[in-house]
């Protein structure tokens, strides 16, 4: 379970979140959503332990996850993050890039297995360069395949794609949350808000 206790977070000195509580199960699928520069990024980023919060708490499972001697083990075993423009070294073929999961973070699930479910075991010697926007995303996915991971954080997974290859992104993440992992997504589509199981409004 995640929960945001008390959390606080300005820039600046213009504040963005006052004494947020919030909680998601384990085994969620939720959407942020809200007008732009309302704090969805933010929020994912706090949650995700990348941006660090002024006040209160975040605890993943119990453990306070802005605390250092925890974060080691929540970014190894249990984060997977997916970001709008992919996070691929672009030069590198999609071998190398899955290749970059430390093993003592792997799930278990093969470079091979994790592309063949996402369809692209044909793309294993491919430079991610010569990937289109939607395979390149797949590629992303396989990832957290491979990386033990069961909190899923995605900002704008979809946001650079057309509409076919966004359904074939929503579909892989449908499947991450029905295999029990909990999934995080900030979206601005009204049509994509609705494959959540649950929308927290910022
Ligand atoms: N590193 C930063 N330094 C200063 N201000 C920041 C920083 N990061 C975010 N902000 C500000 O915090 C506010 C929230 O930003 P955030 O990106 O979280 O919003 P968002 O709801 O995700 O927006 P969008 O829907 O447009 O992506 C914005 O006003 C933004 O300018």
């Amino acid at each position: 379970m995640i929960e945001i206790n008390n959390v606080s977070k300005s820039f600046e000195d213009k504040p963005l979140f006052a004494n947020l509580n919030l909680k998601v199960e384990k085994g969620e699928f939720v959407i942020f959503s809200g007008p732009s520069g309302c704090g969805k990024t933010t929020l994912l980023n706090m949650i995700g332990a990348i941006e660090p919060i002024d006040n209160g708490e975040i605890l993943v499972d119990n453990l306070n996850i802005q605390k250092r001697k925890n974060q080691l083990h929540y970014f190894k075993f249990k984060l997977g993050l997916l970001f709008q423009n992919f996070a691929l070294v672009e030069n590198k073929t999609v071998k190398e890039n899955l290749n970059f999961v430390r093993k003592e973070c792997r799930s278990g699930v093969s470079i091979e297995q994790a592309l063949e479910w996402v369809g692209l075991a044909d793309k294993l010697n491919k430079k991610i360069y010569t990937l289109s926007g939607g395979e390149q995303q797949r590629v992303a996915l396989s990832r957290l395949m491979i990386k033990k991971c069961d909190i899923i954080l995605a900002d704008e997974p979809t946001g650079s794609l057309d509409s076919k290859n966004a359904e074939v992104v929503l579909d892989i993440i449908k499947q991450f949350h029905t295999q029990g992992k909990t999934v995080i997504m900030v979206t601005h589509d009204e049509e994509i808000k609705m494959r959540g199981e649950r929308i927290i409004h910022l």
